[in-house]
């Protein structure tokens, strides 16, 4: 089986479990937060500096590989790992939320979609067979299947169709996917905030057994408690021994409550992206370092953090480098960023060992602070 989830413990205060995903290139702990890698670079960080902050797999992008370098360059180049120099677990998204959210005039049919390059405006395409074929072509350990990504809001008749359609896609991408490549397809349930159609999707989806199952079209500015909502609509319906994956969630608290709700894998961009403009994730909320009042402050950016960043740099240095817009200090603030949701994840692990993921939650926003971050 070239993906295995192994179920440790279920948390006795919560429906949080602690698992093991087995896989071609390594073994990820769970509930876990992937970074994303989009193009095949998790942006200004090594793979030593990846591994030393304790991510166990990270994720990159069809859409953006399949049109920048081509997704045949990467399989000659020895599949993504080699490309890359990562020998850990890779994930790739198919692409289909990528079309909707990056490129101009695309036309969705029974087919695929068509769409335009947002680079060159080159005409392209991409269906369920081509989009599991470019993934068995980049060799990522887990491949999505090819869906829609219905917008929010949308008319219940819209997110009816289009999930019915994702139904039908998700078994051409299975009947495409090669054999050939010890990787796993994993199905995406749709179905918008409708408990009706997430039910319909999941059912449909694991009739067809797939390895392992997202959760799709959530993250999508929809208010958190519809997210929840449509969790608990959802997982009763996946198999308990079959990874689940939230896809696009990444913000502390949502991370939490996820894993409650039974939630094994998360991707997310925000704290690669705000790291960026130098906005940090600290044990006592959000923190702006270039804001002018840490331009004196010779602190560490988290006190409680045990990071590369904060072991060795002070506020005021890394204030300096943003505002001297010197590369290192946002690889600094990213390097901490990562740590900081991936070191999460390892509490959150130890609570559900410990069957005190409940307690663990109500710490945490304490600390926090249940802002929307
Ligand atoms: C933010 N809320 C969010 N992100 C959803 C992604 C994309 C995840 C994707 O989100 C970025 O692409 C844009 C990441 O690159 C920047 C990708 O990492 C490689 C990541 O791929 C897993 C979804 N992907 C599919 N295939 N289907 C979905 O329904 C879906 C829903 C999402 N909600």
């Amino acid at each position: 089986m070239a993906v295995k989830y192994e179920l440790i413990k279920t948390c006795a205060q919560t429906g949080a479990r602690l698992g093991r995903l087995h896989t071609p290139h390594g073994v990820i702990d769970t509930p876990t937060f992937m970074p994303v890698g989009t193009q095949a670079s998790v942006k200004g960080m090594s793979p030593e500096e990846l591994k030393t902050l304790g991510a166990q797999i990270i994720l990159s992008n069809t859409y953006h590989l399949f049109l920048r370098p081509g997704h045949e360059l990467v399989k000659e180049a020895g599949g993504l790992h080699r490309f890359m120099n990562w020998d850990r677990p890779i994930l790739t998204d198919s692409g289909g939320f990528q079309v909707f959210s990056l490129s101009e005039m695309r036309k969705i049919t029974e087919e695929g979609v068509q769409f335009r390059s947002h680079i060159n405006g080159d005409k392209l395409s991409l269906t369920p067979e081509s989009a599991t074929q470019v993934q068995n072509a980049l060799g990522a350990d887990i491949i999505m299947a090819f869906d829609e990504c219905p917008p929010y809001p949308a008319e219940y008749e819209y997110v009816k169709q289009s999930t019915e359609r994702t139904s039908r896609w998700a078994e051409r991408c299975l009947k495409a996917h090669s054999r050939s490549h010890d990787q796993a397809l994993f199905g995406i349930v749709q179905g918008g905030m409708h408990a009706d159609l997430r039910k319909q999707s999941a059912l449909d989806l694991t009739s067809l057994d797939f390895p392992g199952y997202a959760m799709g079209g959530l993250s999508v500015g929809e208010p958190k408690h519809f997210m929840y909502e449509m969790l608990e609509e959802t997982i009763p319906y996946l198999p308990g021994n079959k990874p689940r994956y939230l896809m696009g969630v990444g913000s502390p608290d949502a991370l939490i409550e996820g894993s409650i709700r039974g939630v094994d894998m998360f991707d997310c961009v925000l704290p690669t992206r705000i790291a960026r403009n130098g906005t940090l994730m600290t044990s006592q909320g959000r923190m702006v370092v270039r804001n002018a009042k840490y331009t004196n402050d010779f602190g560490p950016m988290d006190p409680e953090c045990s990071c590369y960043a904060c072991r060795n740099y002070s506020r005021a240095y890394i204030r300096h480098l943003i505002k001297a817009d010197e590369m290192f200090g946002l690889r600094l603030t990213t390097i901490h960023n990562l740590h900081f949701l991936v070191n999460l994840m390892v509490q959150v692990r130890e609570a559900i060992r410990e069957d005190r993921l409940g307690t663990f939650r109500e710490e945490f926003f304490e600390k926090y602070g249940m802002a929307d971050n």
